[in-house]
């Protein structure tokens, strides 16, 4: 594996601060060196800047929409050279309105995207059905085709080109979904395996029929948008809108290996991460390890163990 890691240090999606803190810390915990370590080729193109944009006043009810959309041109720019590099795109959060850019970005190099996005939540409020006005409750909205006609123009949107069909999404472990937003998700027929079809289904046959579902006609790159909120609180509590009730590191880990072997990852989104919503070392610690483990298991990492193919006996 050839990864091209990309830090975002971004948390204007939303309101609380420490979610930019969310990139440095995952590399203090090692990622790079553990990837190296399983045998993958790591490119780390640093941390983003994003500019300061003044007097940042809400749209309708839509919160901080120029330093959004602003951020996130930039970060589809970066996440588009990375993948003409020819690495597997690994882009570290900041909050989940990052997916705009990066899936926008990764669809600029690979047209035909499916994307499984790991959350709690659905993030597929528009910017009409809102509730909060937080745009990390949102991402996906501006990037559907079928939702097009319900976006409004907004500051600093206007180069975003929706680029994911509603019938190359899947959802897991939702459990946290707006009225609205479930509607939306019902009228597009999305296909999701909230918390409930994890229990009923068991996570082994949730990733068969994901896989099933997506490479059903044309076998499309993945794009994995892994929201570290999915998993339940007691693994991941340093996080901006945790949720109880959600997947076990298990569940959590199997998603990324299963994934890992279909050999279609092209791009993987790791946001929310905040330290400051831990209220010890062990919560951040737990969850930014959590973050690490997961992505290792994107690139190989087993749980039955690894070894190099030169390997030799002594
Ligand atoms: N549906 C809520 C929650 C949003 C959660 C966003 B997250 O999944 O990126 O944490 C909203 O629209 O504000
Ligand atoms: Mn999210
Ligand atoms: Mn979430
Ligand atoms: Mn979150």
């Amino acid at each position: 594996h050839s990864v091209g890691l990309i830090g975002a240090p971004f948390s204007k999606g939303q309101r609380r601060d420490g979610v930019e803190k969310g990139p440095d810390l995952i590399r203090s915990a090692g990622l790079v060196e553990k990837l190296r370590a399983q045998g993958c080729a790591v490119k780390d193109y640093g941390n983003m800047t994003f500019e300061e944009v003044a007097n940042d006043e809400p749209v309708g009810n839509v919160k901080r929409p120029r330093a959004v959309g602003s951020a996130n041109q930039r970060l589809s720019a970066a996440v588009h050279a990375v993948k003409n590099d020819g690495h597997t795109c690994v882009m570290l959060g900041g909050d989940h309105s990052l997916a705009i850019g990066s899936i926008q970005g990764h669809a600029a190099a690979k047209k035909d995207l499916s994307v499984v996005w790991v959350d709690a939540h659905a993030d597929i409020n528009t910017p009409l059905t809102s509730l909060t006005g937080n745009i990390h409750g949102q991402p996906m909205s501006y990037l559907i085709h079928e939702l097009h006609s319900k976006i409004p123009v907004l500051p600093n949107f206007s180069w975003i080109k929706p680029c994911v069909s509603a019938k190359d999404i899947v959802y897991i472990g939702l459990r946290d979904v707006d009225p609205e937003e479930h509607h939306i998700l019902t009228l597009l027929g999305i296909k999701g395996y909230s918390m409930t079809e994890v229990d009923r289904l068991g996570i082994a046959k949730v990733m068969e029929e994901t896989c099933d579902y997506i490479f059903s006609k044309v076998k499309k790159p993945i794009h994995l948008s892994y929201d570290i909120d999915a998993l339940d609180p007691s693994i991941s509590p340093a996080t901006g809108t945790p949720v109880v009730g959600g997947l076990t590191y298990r569940e959590g880990v199997y998603i990324t290996e299963h994934i890992c072997q279909t050999g279609m990852l092209s791009a993987v989104d790791m946001v929310e991460v905040n330290p400051k919503r831990g209220r010890t070392e062990d919560e951040i610690s737990s969850t930014v390890n959590a973050a690490v483990d997961l992505i290792c298991g994107c690139f190989g990492k087993r749980r039955e163990g690894n070894h190099s193919a030169d390997y030799k006996m002594p």
